[in-house]
């Protein structure tokens, strides 16, 4: 991961790197940033037992690769930015172009595919050793057809990602209410049909961004870290807790 700005570049699925500061709490740094928060200690020398990502000189206990997929258009890489930067790319739609290293962005489009496939494939190798990558899966609440397309996107997934990979189903654009075509419910029900956790969310006014991160940031930190007595941590129910509706006037 790269922690340097590029210049955008045009693309479906966006792959990112999280990583959880070694000893302050579990509150994940935003991908592509790395930078210590208020409460997170600076970044000091090599310290044993810790890994460095990007050569940057940032030590983390624990690293993952976050992978968003989903048809092109569906906000992944908004998603993304309003977690890394807390805004919201508005304006022209970029589509994301292959792989964008800033951020680990790749793109949803179908000519795009294999290389989204490759960085399946290689999702827990490059950066994270054994750790199991999550995967965000997204579609917008406004476009039907990006809805249809989750199964196939299931049927890919479970191809080419690890078995074992943190799933997560997302229905974006939450904040376009005029516009919605997929009801909240036909989500709940295709992701309970699938077993997954689910939520709507909304790269614009940050609903739930944090959220869904903050979840498969505690569900893999817990596979790597949890000590045999600590109890389990429960993604389904901890995403059911927490999650706000769209309705809600606060992200
Ligand atoms: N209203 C609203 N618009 C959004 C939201 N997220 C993304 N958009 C808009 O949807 C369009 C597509 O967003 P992107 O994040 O580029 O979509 P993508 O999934 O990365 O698309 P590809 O890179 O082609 O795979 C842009 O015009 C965004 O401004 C959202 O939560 N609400
Ligand atoms: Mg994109």
């Amino acid at each position: 991961m790269s922690r340097k700005k590029t210049p955008k570049s045009k693309g479906g699925s966006a792959p990112a790197t999280s990583a959880l500061p070694a000893t302050h709490g579990s509150r994940p740094v935003r991908p592509g940033t790395a930078r210590p928060g208020p409460d997170a200690p600076p970044n000091g020398p090599p310290q044993p037992g810790r890994s460095s990502l990007g050569g940057g000189g940032d030590f983390y206990d624990v690293a993952f690769k976050v992978m968003l997929v989903g048809d092109s258009g569906v906000g992944k890489t908004c998603l993304l930015v309003r977690f890394k930067d807390g805004a919201f790319l508005a304006g022209t739609f970029i589509s994301t172009v292959g792989i964008d290293f800033r951020i680990w962005d790749t793109a949803g489009q179908e000519r795009f595919r294999s290389v989204t496939h490759a960085y399946y494939r290689d999702a827990h190798g490059v950066l994270t050793g054994p750790l199991p990558p999550a995967l965000l899966l997204l579609y917008d609440i406004t476009n039907k057809a990006s809805f249809d397309s989750i199964q196939a996107w299931l049927t890919e997934i479970q191809e080419y990602a690890q078995h074992d990979v943190v799933l997560m189903l997302l229905g974006n654009k939450v904040d376009s209410a005029q516009e919605r075509v997929v009801k909240r419910e036909d989500g709940e029900k295709l992701a309970k049909e699938y077993g997954l956790p689910f939520m709507e969310t909304s790269a614009k006014t940050g609903l739930n961004v944090d959220l869904a991160f903050m979840a498969i940031a505690k569900e893999l930190k817990q596979r790597c870290m949890k000590a045999p007595s600590e109890p389990r941590f429960q993604l389904h129910d901890y995403v059911k807790r927490e999650g706000r509706g769209a309705s809600c006037c606060k992200p």
